[in-house]
């Protein structure tokens, strides 16, 4: 059971420092990783990731960089350098995007490679569904566009993808168990879906062969985060 601790992240989705690093100390006993999103990054500013480390825990850094290549290589200079064991690109910002993002990384740790962050490219959005995909023109379903942009990162040396649940079998199937799988859009039966379209329950994302779950508002909207926590391991 403790393995499955591992795997969990918990996305802290608040503008407010303070309330940030109060779910991390409610929670860390039980969770190691926090996620620290655009709406934390942009409220609390880029010190948060060094906070949350100060509490002996680990930061997914969760920006999404999307843009043209040399203005993400220049963010992702910058973010390397804040403290966080993970960070994401969008694979749709295409392979010269994808590229110049890895190269930013290996400058700033050519002499640590230790210590340098995973970078994942995010693949679809799990709030994106086959419907929305072909409004937006892609006539592929969900899961061959998160595999043919997941071939990609990897053909690029990223370290893995974030993916739906859903995709997560297909992808270790085609591009080996090493090739990380990150899964948002986890739901334990109890919590209701809201944005999210391609779900699963955390139980059933860690069957599949996830890497790690990332899991939001079903714990940091509830009235008691560690409870709502202890529910879900249960
Ligand atoms: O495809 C994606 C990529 C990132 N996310 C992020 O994960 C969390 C999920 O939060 P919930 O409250 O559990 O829905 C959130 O921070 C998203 O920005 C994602 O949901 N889907």
């Amino acid at each position: 059971m403790e393995e499955y601790f591992k795997r969990v992240i918990i996305a802290l989705d608040t503008p407010d420092e303070k309330r940030a690093l109060e779910l991390v100390r409610l929670l860390k006993n039980r969770v190691g990783i926090f996620k620290v999103g655009l709406e934390l990054f942009t409220g609390a500013g880029p010190s948060i990731i060094g906070k949350i480390n100060e509490e002996g825990c680990r930061v997914f850094l969760d920006l999404k960089f999307h843009d043209i290549p040399n203005t993400v290589y220049g963010a992702v200079k910058q973010a390397a350098r804040l403290g966080a064991f993970m960070l994401d690109v969008h694979a749709s910002g295409g392979r010269k995007m994808m590229e110049w993002a890895k190269k930013a990384v290996e400058e700033v740790f050519e002499r640590d490679c230790e210590k340098r962050p995973k970078i994942l490219a995010v693949t679809v959005l799990t709030s994106i569904d086959g419907e929305d995909l072909k409004e937006m023109n892609v006539e592929k379903s969900p899961c061959e566009q998160v595999l043919s942009l997941a071939k990609m990162a990897k053909q690029i040396g990223l370290d893995g993808v974030v993916a739906s649940p859903l995709e997560i079998r297909k992808i270790k199937e085609v591009l080996g168990r090493d090739f990380m799988v990150v899964t948002p859009g986890v739901r334990p039966s109890f919590a209701a879906a809201s944005d999210q379209k391609r779900v699963m329950t955390p139980l059933e994302a860690i069957k599949m062969g996830t890497d790690y779950i990332v899991i939001g508002r079903p714990v940091t909207a509830a009235e008691d985060p560690p409870a709502a926590l202890e529910k879900i391991f249960d």
